[in-house]
């Protein structure tokens, strides 16, 4: 192939197949993308590119991000078949070969799964461990990617400019339908410090018992209709309307989700359903905002960064767990958020490839690379340089 040729390759597909979400990460270069032969004189090689040669070229294309539900696992081996992610592009880009219908997977799913990819699509699954892909897809974007983390104070998004040689040590929470706390000191370097089974999949899974609700995003939407005041019981409850400043509560404060249940002669029904999912949202955050707190705590961290699709750009789940740690923490730590919260893990299996020159990482949100697209729940992009053997 020469300089400027055109291809519209897709190769390196990396998959995260958890307990409620699959995650997935493809490479392409695009029709409008030349390619750009730049050699590449392997000053990479200290940083771990290991494709057998001295010299290589440089991909321009993009990662893609798609999710689907587990529990709709043909969904994504459907996808998978019909774009033909496990063949095509490989030889175009001058990947190597052995790379065919082998696919990095990470996540519980990448063992539960493994007979069914390789019965449906003769993939076989190369496991790549979960909490360490989440890490180096966590530390990828936190050093490669522009505006990727940022605060959530009074309803707005403050982008931090993460400094790379002040970065670790952090800790990352990720919530999914578990929660795990992992203690990031570098590249590699990790260790998960706590975990709780309070997490998203209990949010979803008792929201919709609860409130019969049958989509999570219908849930969400509901929780920001709602009004937890009816359901929780608040210090000012107790406390006759009065606040309890002594020990810093607000009448306002939250004494003890969902205890005004206790004493109000009503049944489930007789409460709205948005009033009930915003209680437990907002239990489930607060609570998560302050193991997280107290676990920076431990370990003497100031910078704590929240991923896992329970977030979801909510600005309502965001704001709970800021405050959390605002007020845990009286304002010592920092909690930030990932605008690719959900793909920790399939980035890090992907990075698992050695193959991403992170320095030439470009974020495009759309056609006019504009980087500050808020949500990339659904879909995102972000444009890069992969290296390719020559
Ligand atoms: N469309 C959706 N369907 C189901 N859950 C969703 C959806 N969008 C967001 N969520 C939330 O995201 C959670 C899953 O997050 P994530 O994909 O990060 O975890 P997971 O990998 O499935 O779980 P684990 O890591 O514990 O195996 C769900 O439990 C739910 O709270
Ligand atoms: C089991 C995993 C790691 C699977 O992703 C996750 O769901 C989790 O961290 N759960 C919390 C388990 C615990 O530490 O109590």
């Amino acid at each position: 192939m020469e300089d400027g040729d055109t291809i519209d390759a897709i190769s390196h597909l990396a998959l995260d197949i958890g307990g409620s979400l699959i995650k997935m990460v493809y490479f392409s270069t695009s029709k409008e993308q030349p390619v750009d032969k730049t050699k590449n004189n392997a000053s990479r090689d200290s940083n771990g590119v290991s494709n057998g040669s001295k010299d290589g070229y440089l991909v321009n294309g993009r990662l893609y991000f798609i999710k689907f539900e587990t529990s709709k696992i043909n969904e994504c081996l459907d996808f998978i078949s019909s774009k033909q992610l496990h063949y095509r592009g490989v030889q175009q880009c001058g990947f190597p070969v052995s790379d065919k219908n082998i696919i990095k997977a990470t996540g519980g799913g990448a063992f539960k799964f493994a007979d069914l990819f390789k019965e449906k699509l003769g993939i076989s699954l190369d496991k790549v461990d979960e909490m360490s892909s989440l890490v180096s897809g966590a530390n990828f974007l936190l050093k490669a990617v522009p505006s990727e983390a940022f605060t959530y104070v009074n309803g707005k998004r403050n982008y931090e400019q993460i400094d790379h040689n002040d970065l670790f040590p952090y800790l990352l929470v990720n919530i999914g339908s578990g929660v795990s706390m992992i203690k990031v000191d570098g590249d590699g370097k990790f260790e998960r410090v706590s975990g709780t089974s309070v997490g998203g999949g209990t949010f979803w899974g008792l929201g919709k018992l609860l409130t019969k609700c049958k989509s999570f995003d219908a849930l969400l939407e509901m929780s920001h209709q709602g009004n937890n005041r009816v359901i929780d019981m608040l210090v000012g409850d107790i406390y006759g309307g009065m606040d309890y400043s002594k020990i810093g509560l607000t009448s306002t404060a939250i004494a003890s989700s969902f205890g005004k249940a206790i004493s109000e002669d009503k049944e489930l029904e007789e409460y709205k359903p948005e009033d009930v999912a915003r209680s437990l949202l907002r239990m489930i955050s607060n609570n998560i905002g302050q193991i997280a707190y107290l676990n920076a705590l431990r370990f003497g961290l100031k910078k704590i960064f929240f991923g896992g699709f329970f977030i979801g750009g909510h600005a309502y789940t965001m704001d709970t767990i800021s405050v959390a740690v605002d007020f845990w923490s009286k304002g010592e730590a920092k909690a930030m958020f990932l605008r690719h919260e959900g793909f920790l893990g399939a980035l890090g299996a992907f990075m698992n490839y050695q193959l991403v020159q992170d320095d030439s990482v470009r974020l495009v949100g759309d056609k006019n690379s504009n980087p500050l697209v808020e949500d990339l729940n659904d879909n995102g992009i972000i444009e890069c340089c992969v290296q390719a053997s020559s």
